[in-house]
């Protein structure tokens, strides 16, 4: 952990007099508000593509827990780049506004030079966890705030980006400095198992009960034992590890057992497969991407043919996403400089379906532009044509298209010349082609054409991660921090989504104005149509489990212990502060073997 409680509180008035020193010699004045440093949207973009994986560990690792604990506070969370660009903010509060008017904003970067003492902008100079509470932010018109933010580093060491929560000055608590350094802490471990040829991840201690607590030694080994990376606890009891090094020279030969005591050390050990789809190689265009195991499937078969040129099919029910993953891929893919074409083949009109794809000569029809036009699949050259609903093309265009692809060649209507294109072809339907074939309505040639590789996306009632997907848009549509009542979860669990994504997306976005301003959203939020459609639905059977349960549960032990040291044993306050009741409180500390 990078935070250093007491050493903070003392130096307190040390680093603010030198940030506030610092951010007059930037040529900040307290009274005015300083011109903004903001990127522009193509900029921004690139900037979160650059950190889609930190982005997804924060929304995995430090999401959860933020909502869990903060939600009846009116809080941001916010993701800075290590150059104190915001990338990413969640949770809207009610003073949004104010926040707006600050520009405390994805794009906009906080620096102390650009914007004086402030939490993100300090803790990235200070290289630790910091409070600007109220009246410590430099700049007047912030002082109505109060931010914690925390460094985040690589396993490397670097400082990569820094988080941070924002509330109101009176709502400010310790509890806020713990989270935040908890979080900061939860997002550095999940780095550390993301880190390529992870395969074990092993946890010491000095106490069997700290194992679990957040607070443990993490070690990451490859698959023959040769050291990762480690956090920072572990290498306080390792002495400092070496990086390629044998593990056992540190712990001894019984650390692959899943429990052991170190023969070396007086350590517990706690030693873990880390699962394939943990292992995302940061940076790596084809990492894993998907939580459910059938789509993350298609996504990585379809990867391996697209790099290939063969022509891709892709299947399933309509609104499973099937453009989305085809976009997706498009711009992970060695393509993505060039165009992504799609086309509509069930809307295009029939008179014109030649043209459109073909393109013409000029003057080839009345009516066509005198210019010509190049069409579909030449504008596609380089890149993708994303042929939909492909079922509905008509049969006559169907040969055409046929030669094209076969020649690799388009002939424009009107002309008797032809252009080569280099196309990756990827065609996706609803309808069963090959029944279609069987009925005369699909050319049975053009079918195995297309059909290079087939992958079918699941339907949402099939995946796994249809609860990860609930809280995503809910996420993505409320308008102020909330929760999801746990009957209304279990009831959208159970129902079969015919409509799948597209039909989940349309409901979260009406429940979530529906609740505008209400801290939890149930089942009067729905309208009534959805209300009497999923009152026959049966609840679902498996439990509605709050995703990262270990993670959390280790977090929220964390900040058990740390709340516990901080209010130096009293067991009244610490629970005041945790906001759980004395004798819940016993119980966790006895659990954790810190009260007997
Ligand atoms: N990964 C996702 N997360 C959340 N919502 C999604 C996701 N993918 C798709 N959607 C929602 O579903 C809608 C339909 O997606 P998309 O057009 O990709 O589906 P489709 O399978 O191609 O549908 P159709 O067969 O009807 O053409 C999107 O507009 C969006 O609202």
């Amino acid at each position: 952990m990078t935070l250093k409680l007491g050493a903070q509180q003392e130096n307190m008035q040390h680093w603010l007099s030198d940030s506030w020193l610092r951010s007059q010699g930037a040529g900040l004045t307290e009274a005015c508000l300083p011109e903004e440093m903001r990127l522009d949207r193509g900029a921004l973009e690139d900037r979160n593509f650059h950190h889609k994986q930190l982005i997804e560990l924060v929304e995995n690792h430090a999401l959860p827990l933020f909502s869990q604990l903060m939600s009846h506070t009116s809080s941001r969370l916010i993701l800075s780049d290590c150059e104190g660009y915001v990338l990413c903010h969640w949770g809207v509060s009610k003073y949004s506004d104010k926040l707006a008017n600050i520009a405390l904003d994805v794009g906009v970067n906080w620096l102390e030079q650009h914007k004086g003492t402030n939490a993100i902008g300090t803790a990235l100079k200070a290289k630790q966890t910091i409070s600007v509470i109220g009246e410590q932010h430099f700049i007047k018109q912030h002082r109505f705030m109060s931010c914690t933010a925390s460094p985040i580093f690589s396993p490397a060491g670097e400082m990569i980006a820094a988080i941070d929560i924002t509330t109101e000055q009176q709502r400010h608590t310790q509890q806020t400095l713990l989270l935040v350094s908890s979080l900061a802490q939860q997002v550095e471990t999940a780095l550390l198992c993301h880190l390529p040829h992870s395969h074990y991840r092993i946890d010491l201690a000095e106490q069997a009960t700290l194992l679990d607590s957040g607070w443990q030694g993490i070690v990451i080994a490859d698959s023959e034992g040769k050291i990762l990376g480690t956090n920072a606890m572990a290498k306080k009891l390792l002495n400092t590890p070496g990086v390629g090094e044998d593990i056992e020279r540190y712990i001894g030969s019984q650390w692959p057992q899943s429990e052991a005591i170190s023969q070396h050390r007086d350590l517990h050990l706690k030693t873990q497969a880390i699962k394939p789809n943990q292992t995302q190689v940061l940076g790596h265009k084809v990492a894993v991407r998907f939580k459910d195991p059938k789509l993350e499937r298609a996504w990585q078969q379809a990867n391996k043919v697209v790099g290939k040129c063969i022509p891709l099919l892709v299947l399933g029910e309509t609104g499973v996403g099937k453009e989305q993953f085809v976009t997706k891929l498009h711009s992970q893919s060695k393509r993505c400089g060039h165009a992504f074409v799609a086309v509509n083949c069930a809307s295009l009109p029939a008179d014109l379906v030649e043209s459109e794809l073909f393109g013409y000569q000029a003057g080839a029809f009345t009516g066509a532009s005198r210019s010509g036009y190049l069409g579909k699949i030449r504008q596609a050259d380089g890149g993708f044509l994303f042929l939909d609903e492909i079922g509905e093309m008509p049969l006559a265009t169907q040969s055409r298209l046929l030669r094209v692809l076969q020649e690799r060649e388009v002939t424009p209507v009107g002309s008797n010349r032809s252009y080569k294109v280099d196309i990756q072809v990827v065609a996706a339907t609803h309808t069963d082609l090959e029944q279609l074939v069987k009925d005369g309505r699909f050319r049975q040639d053009l079918f195995y054409r297309l059909n290079g590789l087939q992958v079918t996306l699941p339907s949402l009632r099939q995946r796994s991660d249809i609860e990860r997907i609930i809280h995503k848009l809910h996420r993505k549509y409320r308008v102020s921090l909330q929760l999801i009542e746990v009957s209304l979860l279990a009831k959208l669990l159970g129902y079969h989504w015919p409509g799948n994504l597209r039909e989940l997306d349309n409901l979260m976005q009406v429940v979530c104005l529906m609740s505008e301003g209400e801290q939890e959203l149930n089942w009067g939020h729905l309208p009534d149509n959805l209300q009497q459609t999923l009152a026959k639905e049966k609840v679902s059977t498996g439990l509605v489990t709050v995703p990262q349960n270990n993670e959390l549960a280790s977090v929220v032990n964390s900040n058990i212990i740390a709340s516990y040291a901080l209010s130096q044993g009293n067991v009244s306050l610490c629970a005041k502060h945790l906001g759980i009741s004395r004798n819940t409180l016993y119980r966790k500390l006895k659990l954790l073997g810190i009260k007997s």
